[in-house]
């Protein structure tokens, strides 16, 4: 590996399994650490509320804070922002927040009900949740395409409060978050991150209201902290660092697959970028376009430190062995870069988001394609999805007996509730029964 900017595996190889274990052995290899220190701002930040949140977010943020009013934002602010932007980035945002919304409406789950023959109505109700805390990184890079796809959802749900969250280091904050926020239609604004927002999130403060469910992404601070308050709040997932996995025939042009690995490389030191492809010369190719394009890139270091440590070209047998290696990862994103690429659609079982075709850049997906991109990381895609609006709603049984209805379901519950030996219940059911 020394010298060369990205490892090469091949599938074929005895200890291939191994190789690849540690190759995604992001969580196992940070959690003990961190876990500490998040227990600790949790518990801090639970016990003296602002006090705490002020002092974790001068020091990790290198902020003077004095008061909750140097945290807090006011629309007038979001508005500021809005103005100030130029005229092709307020577009650029408007017309990301429109498709956004548009795909995300499609989302929307509604109420249902049917009534039986004796007039006993069974159905679900659907009802958005009251508030809302979303966290839009701010660490390394500012996320205003995050404001958008965190916000827009909820809002589309009926979410009441929409809270937002976001570090601001040094006491930076980018217009173009800010002018998303108010874009989005976010209801209030905190200027703090990390483990110390997750925990004001969810605990609340004397000036953050606490919040029915967290949602977005941020780094692994921000993922173990909203593991910990899960079950006091709802959370949506754990989103850790970016991920890309890229499927190639070998015949798209190596610069663009070159380019879509670093795009996520760029985001942080530990975010994955890994390409399958069956033919090694291309994987040669790729190597290259990753050496000169690199060479500029302002985040260069990152994303180089990003392939060194956790990146991987990998040669395998066939694209059928790509996508049975790909299932196994479920990764965040998939590019399938591929001749007739929605063949293999079928085929794939675990991924965040599918990009077909070789003119799906994953980045189109980052900003503007319409669906969301908070998407499960670290395998977590065999059990979890994209970030909807459907995170934002719940559902309730609904059950209105007739009184035919209440005779004919008596009878039943009293004799399993006699089964169970819950003669109250059965005597609840019973009452309803006409003898
Ligand atoms: N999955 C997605 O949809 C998506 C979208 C955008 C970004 N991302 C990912 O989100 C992450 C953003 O990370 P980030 O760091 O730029 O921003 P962040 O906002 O997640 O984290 C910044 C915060 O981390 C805390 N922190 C930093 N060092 C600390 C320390 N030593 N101890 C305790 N707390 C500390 C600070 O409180 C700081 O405010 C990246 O991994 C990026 O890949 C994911
Ligand atoms: N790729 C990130 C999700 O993993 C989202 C993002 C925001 N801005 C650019 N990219
Ligand atoms: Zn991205």
């Amino acid at each position: 590996m020394a010298g060369k900017v990205i490892r090469r595996l091949k599938a074929v190889d005895q200890d291939f399994g191994k190789q690849l274990d540690c190759l995604l052995a992001w969580e196992a290899v940070a959690n003990d650490q961190v876990e500490a220190i998040v227990a600790e701002i949790l518990q801090q930040v639970r016990s003296h509320g602002d006090k705490a949140v002020i002092e974790y977010t001068n020091r990790f943020d290198h902020r003077a804070l004095k008061g909750a009013e140097d945290f807090f934002l006011p629309a007038s602010a979001l508005t500021v922002a809005l103005g100030r932007i130029r005229t092709e980035e307020r577009e650029a945002l408007e017309f990301a927040a429109e498709r956004v919304r548009r795909y995300h409406k499609h989302q929307l789950q509604e109420s249902w009900r049917y009534t039986e023959a004796d007039g006993t109505v069974l159905g679900q109700q659907i009802t958005p949740m009251r508030s809302v805390g979303i966290y839009v990184p701010g660490g390394k890079a500012s996320y205003p395409s995050s404001v958008l796809m965190n916000a827009i959802p909820a809002k589309v749900a009926g979410v009441d409060a929409v809270n937002m969250v976001v570090p601001a280091p040094k006491g930076k904050l980018s217009d173009l978050v800010l002018a998303a926020a108010a874009i989005a239609g976010v209801d209030k604004v905190f200027t703090i991150g990390g483990a110390q927002a997750v925990a004001a999130l969810a605990y609340g403060t004397e000036s953050i209201p606490a919040v029915d469910k967290i949602v977005g992404p941020g780094n692994i601070f921000v993922a173990s902290a909203k593991r910990a308050v899960f079950g006091h709040v709802a959370i949506d997932m754990i989103a850790g660092p970016s991920e890309i996995l890229v499927i190639c025939d070998g015949q798209t042009d190596p610069d663009w697959i070159a380019m879509d690995l670093l795009s996520q490389a760029e985001h942080d030191e530990q975010a994955q970028s890994i390409l399958l492809c069956p033919d090694g010369a291309f994987l040669d190719q790729v190597e290259s376009s990753l050496q000169r394009l690199l060479v500029g890139l302002p985040r260069a270091e990152i994303a180089r430190q990003s392939l060194a440590d956790r990146g991987a070209l990998i040669q395998v047998e066939s694209l059928q062995q790509a996508i049975q290696i790909s299932n196994g990862i479920a990764p965040e994103h998939l590019e399938v870069s591929v001749k007739d690429a929605e063949s293999y659609l079928p085929e794939i079982r675990n991924a965040g988001a599918i990009f077909l075709g070789r003119y799906t850049a994953e980045a189109l997906g980052d900003y503007c394609a319409g669906p969301n991109h908070v998407l499960p990381t670290s395998g977590t895609a065999r059990f979890s999805s994209p970030l909807g609006v459907y995170d934002f709603q719940k559902r309730s049984s609904v059950i209105h007996c007739s009184a035919e209805g209440a005779d004919t379901l008596g009878r039943v519950a009293r004799t399993l509730a006699r089964g169970e030996g819950l003669e109250a219940h059965a005597r609840s059911a019973g009452f309803r029964v006409k003898e």
